[in-house]
């Protein structure tokens, strides 16, 4: 009985979806169509040279690569196996000890293998993920990546990010093309509207500057020098405060955990063979002061009673222990300016929450794209080829990465708490559409995975756990109230993915064929 009523329920959810879906088409049409226009204005927002320099650049590489993180790094790693020379300036050379990029999705671990880099999750103590395990009011449930039709060795990856980080950073320094150099990038110079290289201090505070005919800014989240390549819009949601639990098992060996709390997710998830990083969601951009303890009291008080029992002493020990770090949560649409001679990469173009730990997945997976693009053309000095292949890049990343970004950002408000009674509905018809299992969870985690980043399978399994959710009001007794929740778990959900789907551009993301970038791609070059 219990079956023929879930199916019940899905089969409306279906029917329904066919008709909201064509209610979104026209939706989609005027939304595209004021994307468009809003296109055309981004000429106006071109800023002014950073830096003017007269005379002829004596260009010392192919491609200046500013900051070494794992965007930068692998960046390196891929143009100097393409037979590019490669210049790195990265601030500080020694192993990055941060609380982000420690959870690789499968689809991102594909992206490594396709760069040849898959040997760098090796010797640093990775530890597989095979996918979640979700936490709600004392109920829990196992979701698996869809990993049956891949090679035994592909799977999500746990780890120090700064180990991860060092492995790329050694394999890009032995390579004979690529010069790996610690300093800090001051600002880039420009020349009548081209960007020509970059002015930076060596460690030893020597003031230099560096040519080439493209660079590639990948100086992270803190960007200072995107600025004058797009048009940041930054938003800060929550915070994340990292701890680490120490030799505690898992209830879900090698599984990431998702707990929906109040008010906000607690993620855990393995980053070596005997520890396991808690990240606590702050909403707002201010914690607790851990300085005066009012921290471990939150933690403690307010934390540590929701989450699963079985890792509650490790908890208390690591709150204890008192290794707190925090990190704010970013987010920004990549709006960049299409500048002759320089691009964006990594945290620098484009964050999302990271909730469902996209961010290293989209880095990997556009410097597929711009290897794919460049291989075309061998001379970078030809600046209006180059130019083409820029525009094309963006438009060719757009399905995949704002894929992720949006789930990131959409899952991050079902996933919170709220007082409202359509947000706590579709909460809680989340967790159990999800609980499913069969296409109800391997669909949404092969988005969140990386593993298949289709916008029109994130807006039917989007849409199709608010009609589940209204199902779930409105059976077996519907009356006029349930009919007014049912409504607005519907509008509360397209309130939440379709803003997001705006600042991601919903043509390129839906369309990308009908933007002309798409096809600037210049016959190859000699
Ligand atoms: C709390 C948190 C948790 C996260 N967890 C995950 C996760 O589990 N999985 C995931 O995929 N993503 C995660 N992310 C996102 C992920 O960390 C980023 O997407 C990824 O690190 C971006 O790499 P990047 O190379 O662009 O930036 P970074 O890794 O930050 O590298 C930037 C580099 O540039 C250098 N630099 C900066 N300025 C200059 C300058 N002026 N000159 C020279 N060098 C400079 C820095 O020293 C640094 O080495 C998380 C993010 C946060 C905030």
């Amino acid at each position: 009985m219990a079956d023929q009523y879930t199916w019940g329920l899905i089969l409306g959810a279906v029917l329904g979806l066919v008709a909201v879906y064509n209610l979104g088409l026209l939706a989609l049409y005027n939304l595209v169509m004021r994307s468009k226009s809003e296109d055309n204005g981004a000429d106006s927002l071109r800023k002014t040279p950073t830096t003017a320099l007269n005379g002829e650049c004596p260009f010392d590489a192919d491609v200046i690569v500013v900051g070494a993180g794992v965007a930068g790094a692998a960046l390196a790693n891929t143009l100097a196996k393409d037979g590019r020379r490669v210049h790195v300036i990265e601030r500080d050379l020694s192993e990055p000890d941060r609380i982000v990029g420690e959870l690789l999705q499968p689809g991102g671990y594909l992206k490594l293998i396709e760069l040849g880099l898959e040997d760098c999750v090796e010797q640093i103590d990775a530890q597989r993920v095979f996918g979640y395990a979700l936490f709600k009011d004392g109920n829990r449930t196992q979701i698996s990546y869809p990993l049956e039709k891949f090679h035994s060795d592909v799977a999500g990856r746990g780890f120090h990010n700064g180990r991860f980080v060092q492995r790329l950073r050694e394999k890009a320094a032995s390579l004979p093309n690529v010069r790996l150099e610690q300093g800090t990038v001051t600002s880039l110079l420009e020349e009548k509207g081209t960007i020509k290289g970059v002015q930076y201090k060596t460690k030893a505070g020597e003031e230099l500057t560096a040519y080439a005919p493209l660079t590639i800014v990948c100086d992270g989240c803190f960007s200072n020098l995107r600025r004058s390549l797009c048009n940041p819009k930054v938003d800060v949601p929550s915070c994340f405060v990292g701890l680490v639990l120490e030799n505690c098992n898992l209830p879900f060996e090698n599984h990431g955990h998702v707990v929906l709390a109040d008010p906000s997710p607690i993620l855990f998830y393995p980053i070596s063979s005997n520890e396991v990083r808690c990240l606590v969601d702050i909403p707002g951009q201010k914690v607790p002061s851990i300085s005066n303890g009012e921290m471990a009291n939150y933690l403690k008080t307010v934390v540590a009673p929701q989450i699963p029992r079985e890792i509650f002493h490790s908890f208390v020990a690591a709150v204890d222990g008192g290794n707190i770090k925090t990190m704010p949560n970013r987010s920004m649409p990549a709006a960049p300016y299409p500048t002759p001679g320089a691009l964006l990469m990594g945290d620098a173009f484009n964050m999302r929450h990271p909730l469902t730990g996209g961010g290293m997945t989209v880095a990997l997976s556009d410097i597929v794209i711009l290897r794919n693009l460049l291989r075309h053309l061998s001379n970078l000095n030809d600046a209006p080829a180059l130019c083409n292949y820029l525009e094309s890049f963006y438009t060719l990343r757009k399905p995949v990465a704002s894929t992720i970004n949006t789930l990131a950002g959409a899952l991050y408000q079902v996933f919170s708490a709220s007082p409202d009674e359509a947000r706590k509905e579709m909460r809680q018809a989340c967790f159990d559409y999800l609980s499913l299992g069969g296409i109800f969870s391997s669909g949404p985690v092969s988005l969140l995975s990386g593993l298949n980043p289709r916008p029109l399978i994130l807006v039917f399994h989007f849409f199709a756990v608010a009609i589940y959710g209204v199902g779930r009001i409105l059976l077996p007794f519907p009356s006029p109230y349930r009919f007014w929740i049912g409504a607005r778990i519907i509008t509360s959900a397209s309130g939440i993915i379709f803003p997001i789907m705006k600042a991601e551009g919903l043509r390129q993301m839906f369309f990308p064929a009908t933007v002309p970038a798409y096809y600037y791609q210049a016959p190859p070059s000699n």
